[in-house]
């Protein structure tokens, strides 16, 4: 039987909603697999009118992927860029952003930070130097007010989106489901729509989906999190995941410098003369030691 080609909008344990050209199809994978990511291209074998079983993943251009020491769980496939959601309350973590940006540098995939809530003054100023910090760093960031200025929202947002296939997250409450219903106005069916599919119990928002808004470009909506654990990165992932880095690797006193405790660290000494923040630093050395933890 001919295999189907489709893109893969929703992932709910191991149950897919497939996008095919002509119709949605709740999918499974052969046996115990679970390596499929919301945004993979899939090849499927239909079982009846509406479902399928996916026999093959297409190759991905980019993955991005969360990790603990035990296991590894896949945000998306074949995003192009990934808006990082912060708003000016409640207020947001440094840590998560960061290894937010590790992740994308990882992956090879563009940033933008969205600021949200630019409404709310009291807190605006102070927010804005906090995200002038990543802006120094080379991420274009983006100020806007989903609830009190949609349009200026929509008309910042959507030029960034064109052709892209981007990935939104933040923590709880930045307003990352205000953005997305502005961009895409019939959200809300769709996850009702899929929840359905998938049968992921009535009350339940936390998968991720894909919206796709024209034919070049979709928008993928993942859940809320409170850890960004990246124990799947090497050494030598995490030094070039930190742009601020590059021009410091290499001289180095040992070649095969941690940037830890060793004599004569250009890393070390950069961070003493003011160039690279020491924030960044302790993070990069807290990485390093969960990358060592990994028992999987
Ligand atoms: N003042 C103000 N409030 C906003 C803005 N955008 C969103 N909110 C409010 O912030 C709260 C959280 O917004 P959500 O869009 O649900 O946030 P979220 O990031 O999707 O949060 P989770 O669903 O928990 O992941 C809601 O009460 C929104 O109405 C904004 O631009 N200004
Ligand atoms: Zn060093």
């Amino acid at each position: 039987m001919e295999l189907i080609t489709g893109t893969v909008i929703a992932a709910h344990g191991r149950h897919y909603l497939v996008q095919t050209e002509s119709a949605k199809l709740q999918c499974v994978t052969r046996g115990k697999k679970s390596d499929v990511a919301v945004g993979d291209l899939v090849k499927l074998k239909l079982t009846s009118a509406n479902q399928g079983v996916i026999e093959e993943i297409t190759e991905r251009q980019t993955l991005l992927y969360r990790s603990d020491q035990y296991k590894s769980k896949l945000l998306a496939a074949n995003v192009t860029q990934l808006f990082i959601v912060v708003a000016t309350e409640p207020g947001f973590s440094d840590d998560l952003v960061s290894r937010s940006l590790v992740a994308a540098e990882a992956a090879g995939v563009k940033v933008h930070i969205i600021l949200n809530k630019i409404d709310v003054v009291a807190a605006l100023e102070k927010t804005r130097q906090r995200v002038a910090f990543y802006a120094g760093l080379g991420y274009p960031v983006h100020e806007v007010s989903a609830t009190t200025q949609p349009e200026a929202t929509c008309t910042a947002l959507l030029p960034l989106l064109k052709g892209h296939s981007t990935i939104l997250i933040g923590q709880s409450g930045m307003g990352k489901s205000s953005i997305i219903n502005l961009i895409v106005p019939d959200a809300d069916i769709a996850v009702r729509e899929i929840s359905a599919a998938l049968d992921t119990g009535k009350h339940t928002t936390t998968f991720t989906r894909l919206y796709v808004i024209d034919e070049e470009t979709s928008i993928i909506d993942s859940p809320g999190f409170q850890e960004f654990g990246l124990y799947h990165l090497t050494e030598g992932m995490l030094e070039r995941a930190f742009p601020e880095f590059a021009s410091y690797l290499g001289h180095c006193k040992f070649y095969n410098c941690h940037h830890s405790n060793e004599p004569e660290c250009a890393i070390r000494t950069a961070v003493a003369a003011g160039s690279i923040a020491p924030m960044r630093h302790a993070l990069y050395l807290q990485l390093l030691h969960e990358s060592s933890q990994k028992l999987y």
